[in-house]
């Protein structure tokens, strides 16, 4: 059993166990839940920087990152950083995440704000959606075709835009649809940990143009963004190179600073 499929497993009991605590209807009568927020999509094609810096504080593959930081000076630093999304971690099993940091950043900022959790089931949309994220991720390796369809569908309903994540040519093929807003390359593959930006490169062809193209994990270089910006890469996604410093904020401003030098 790999970790994703352990991680999956936990996170079916997880869901009905939320599901029994707090009725969609509780959910659906959040002050958030009509809400309408930036377009991240929009931000990144607009954008020279195209950072997505994440909240995490630690992860399966790296144990501890940060756990001394308070979400609120995480998200203001990155908000003066400039960076034109947030993503943040919600599992709390594996990333030590929680929806109320979710709230919290929702609480600081006006950021674009990516719910970073592997969504399963409908309810996980409506928990983002009234818990402030303005765009859901959609992991392609755990999911089939018919449920990439039903839940994009189900989300850009509720009006959050969908970030598809892919790390091979056949996850590629099989999520295609109208329905997502941007695609994501894992550089990092879920089942091994194994990192490299060469999985960005080597897809980067097999994406259509009407996809915000974005690079995930990994990217710890200003170099590795202007590569990945050659092969038409508009977004990416910092989680570690930050978090693991003295101030995420600063990290992420020096960072963006000299990726405009
Ligand atoms: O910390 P990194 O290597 O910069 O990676 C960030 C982000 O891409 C990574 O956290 C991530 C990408 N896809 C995921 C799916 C689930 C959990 C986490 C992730």
């Amino acid at each position: 059993m790999t970790i994703l499929d352990k991680i999956i497993r936990d996170k079916r009991q997880e869901v009905t166990l939320r599901k029994n605590l707090i009725p969609t209807t509780q959910l659906e009568s959040s002050v958030l839940f009509n809400r309408t927020g930036t377009s991240m999509a929009e931000l990144l094609r607009n954008s020279k920087s195209g950072i997505i810096a994440e909240h995490k504080r630690r992860s399966p593959s790296k144990a501890v990152i940060n756990q001394q930081f308070s979400v609120f000076d995480v998200i203001t630093g990155y908000e003066n950083a400039g960076v034109c999304g947030i993503s943040v971690l919600t599992d709390g099993k594996y990333f030590g995440g929680s929806l109320d940091d979710l709230l919290t950043a929702r609480a600081t900022t006006n950021i674009p704000l990516l719910r970073k959790e592997f969504i399963i089931d409908e309810y996980q949309l409506l928990e983002a959606k009234a818990f402030g994220a303005d765009v859901i991720l959609l992991i392609a390796a755990v999911l089939e075709r018919k449920e990439i369809q039903q839940l994009s569908t189900t989300a850009k309903n509720l009006g959050l835009e969908v970030l598809l994540e892919v790390h091979n040519l056949e996850e590629l093929e099989k999520s295609l649809m109208p329905s997502i807003d941007l695609l994501g390359v894992n550089n990092r593959n879920l089942k091994t940990f194994e990192v490299s930006i060469d999985t960005s490169k080597d897809l980067a062809s097999a994406i259509p143009d009407e996809f915000v193209k974005v690079s995930e994990s990994g990217i710890s270089s200003t170099e590795a963004i202007k590569e990945l910006q050659n092969y038409g890469y508009q977004g990416f996604l910092i989680g570690e190179h930050f978090m693991k410093t003295e101030h995420a904020g600063n990290a992420a401003t020096s960072f963006i600073q000299s990726l405009q030098s």
